[in-house]
């Protein structure tokens, strides 16, 4: 199963962003400054927009999932039962996991924005999407829902997950590390190989790299393991 970018640019007026690339089963990271193209990139992966050159290829990939940034833009019913159930999911488990048991009849844009976002992303992974795109899944959310939000992204293995963020502490443990750069789409390598040449890193994993220490990956769990490794 893969994704593959073949030759694709992406406009938005005088705005471009160039991409060859090919994304195979794991969790695949992005990281881009402000405006460097995540969500219009997130889009064309996922369908909902089309490259203005170029083309997307999916091989092997039957059902593929966007998870916006906004959860309320997901929102399709007027009550949090008839939510869970539009995602096709028995609405009593989904909203046990969400915690959210005893809002059946709640109007889901009355939850608080992270209260949305673990409803969305509680749906979105208890489906089996070959391809799941998420778009900034952990903004909104507190340090314990970042890292089972990150758990349950770390269990797609044998799936093609591809991670947009701009998160600087919580990630899941992940497989390649991509960035966009100048306009252009760069892989960075595997991890932990392309953790050294990650020009986008988040400050807890620049501080690492400088003392000399490469974390094994990075999660919570590797980035404290690699502070532990320096000095000795
Ligand atoms: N419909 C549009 N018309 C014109 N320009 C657009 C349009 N949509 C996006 N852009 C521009 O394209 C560039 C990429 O936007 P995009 O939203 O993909 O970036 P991003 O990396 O997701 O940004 P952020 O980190 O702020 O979420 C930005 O400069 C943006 O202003």
């Amino acid at each position: 199963m893969h994704l593959t970018l073949e030759k694709v640019v992406i406009r938005h007026e005088d705005w471009s962003l160039s991409c060859d690339a090919t994304f195979t089963p794991g969790v695949h990271l992005i990281t881009g400054r402000i405006g460097a193209g995540k969500s219009s990139l997130a889009e064309v992966m996922t369908g909902v927009a089309q490259p203005a050159e170029g083309r997307v290829r999916l091989d092997g990939i039957k059902k593929t999932m966007l998870s916006l940034q906004f959860p309320e833009y997901q929102i399709t019913q007027r009550t949090l039962h008839a939510e869970a159930t539009s995602w096709g999911i028995d609405p009593d488990l989904i909203l046990a996991e969400a915690r959210l048991t005893g809002l059946e009849q709640r109007d889901p844009l009355t939850l608080s924005r992270g209260e949305q976002k673990r409803l969305q992303l509680t749906c979105i992974l208890a489906s089996d999407h070959d391809l799941l795109v998420l778009d900034e899944p952990l903004s909104s959310l507190d340090c314990m829902e970042k890292e089972r939000v990150c758990r349950r992204l770390g269990e797609r293995q044998s799936r093609i997950t591809i991670l947009f963020t701009h998160e600087q502490w919580t990630f899941p443990r992940v497989d390649m590390i991509w960035e966009i750069r100048d306009h252009q789409l760069v892989c960075c390598g595997p991890v932990p190989e392309g953790i050294k040449t990650w020009q986008t890193a988040p400050p807890p994993v620049l501080m690492l790299l400088r003392a000399g220490v490469v974390p094994e990956n990075l999660t919570p769990e590797d980035l404290k393991e690699a502070a532990c490794r320096i000095n000795g």
